[in-house]
């Protein structure tokens, strides 16, 4: 057999981008290809803002097809923010220690740091928004801070939606970590067809996710033109079909996948979720700003884990202080359209890939999700008409 390092960039000569015709390898997309002994593959691919995303999967692919591969992983760049090498480099031998993580650690916060932080020297284009109708009512849900459970009620608000007999569908841009696939039980490379991606569908809703598409246990390195890039194709290749409501889990905070989103198409309304303590107010209130800097209006405030209900009495018990939800619907004069308690079975479900709006539809808290559903609903009909 030739070695593996020649089959590794055989085959990728046989992977071709879309855009430009040409293999990854003539196109000089890839780079630091890295092997050990034991077949653990390693490489950097460099994607543009053009390129296809799914690339990096018929990338990851292609080697994994190799006889004596046992792991692939494929670090993305940004072209534009890679230095230029005057010729190709040559493919070198692993290090041992080419299996540690390059990514800077997390800091115990549970969430890879990007890897590409350096400011892009050019300021990137700003595109015109597009409209996309076949998509319904766009909602971002989004929140000032991470882990108060934006995708929980995201994911269940799409789920009651459909319960209500609508055409929904939900996409997460959140390139840090995405919980789609985990929290509605569905991972599989999405199907191709006539240049379309097919979403996934569960309870009744359509699903796209950068988990389907990302490497899985590396650090997501993907910054500005690339969440550009990746919303702009979730929005406009999906075969999504007709939609009445599409639901879009923004990455915790206000940074480049909130802009990119209000940039690339109209957003039709925001749903801001935060939990009682101050703490998570404030980040929520810059949320707020931020959505109403950029003209879209925000539908109302969801406080999450609210209260916990006492299962003898049947009374509230305050886990996380109370009040935030309504002082920052004060603070900001919009509605507070649902507090959600906090239940086990929420976190369970999430896990097991079970929404509670269907596991246990007749729970409080699934009866508080269908509510801020309906008001979700309403709200948008009182700006947009029906
Ligand atoms: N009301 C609730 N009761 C119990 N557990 C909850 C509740 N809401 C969310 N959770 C759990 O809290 C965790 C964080 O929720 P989730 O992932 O939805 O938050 P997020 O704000 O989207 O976080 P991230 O910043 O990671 O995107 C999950 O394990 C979820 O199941």
């Amino acid at each position: 057999m030739q070695p593996l390092m020649e089959r590794i960039t055989g085959a990728l000569a046989a992977v071709r981008n879309p855009r430009t015709g040409a293999d990854v390898m003539a196109a000089d997309m890839v780079r630091d290809i890295a092997t050990t002994v034991d077949g653990k593959v390693r490489l950097t691919l460099l994607l543009a803002a053009q390129d296809d995303a799914t690339l990096v999967r018929d990338v990851r692919q292609a080697i994994e097809a190799l006889a004596g591969v046992s792991d692939v992983r494929v670090d993305v760049r940004d072209p534009a923010q890679t230095e230029p090498t005057p010729a190709r480099r040559a493919p070198t031998s692993a290090p041992p220690a080419m299996n540690q993580p390059q990514a800077p650690a997390t800091g115990g916060m549970g969430r890879a740091l990007p890897v590409m932080d350096a400011a892009p020297k050019a300021p990137p284009k700003v595109p015109e928004p597009v409209a996309y109708p076949q998509l319904g009512r766009i909602i971002a849900v989004s929140s000032g801070k991470g882990g108060v459970g934006k995708s929980t009620v995201a994911v269940n608000l799409a789920v009651a939606l459909a319960k209500m007999g609508k055409r929904v569908g939900i996409m997460d841009a959140d390139i840090y970590g995405p919980n789609l696939p985990l929290m509605l039980g569905v991972d599989a490379a999405p199907a191709v067809v006539d240049e379309k991606i097919i979403p996934l569908e569960a309870y009744g809703i359509k699903v796209m996710s950068i988990g389907f598409l990302i490497e899985k246990e590396q650090p997501a390195i993907w910054r500005g033109p690339i969440v550009m890039k990746i919303l702009t194709q979730f929005l406009k290749d999906v075969a999504w079909g007709q939609l009445d409501y599409f639901l879009v889990d923004m990455p915790p905070g206000t940074g480049d996948a909130q802009l990119s989103l209000v940039q690339a198409t109209q957003v039709h309304g925001a749903v801001i979720v935060t939990t009682p303590q101050q703490v998570s107010v404030g980040d929520a209130l810059r949320g707020v700003k931020m959505f109403e800097r950029t003209a879209v209006p925000v539908l109302g405030i969801v406080e999450n884990m609210s209260y916990f209900e006492n299962p003898e009495t049947g009374k509230p018990i305050a886990v996380f202080g109370t009040g935030g939800g309504a002082r920052l619907a004060t603070e900001t004069n919009l509605p507070l359209i649902g507090q959600v308690p906090l239940d086990p079975r929420i976190q369970e479900g999430g896990d097991t890939g079970r929404p509670i709006v269907d596991a246990e539809p007749t729970s409080r808290a699934a009866k508080e999700l269908e509510a801020i559903a309906q008001r979700v609903v309403e709200r948008l009909v009182s700006i947009y008409g029906n």
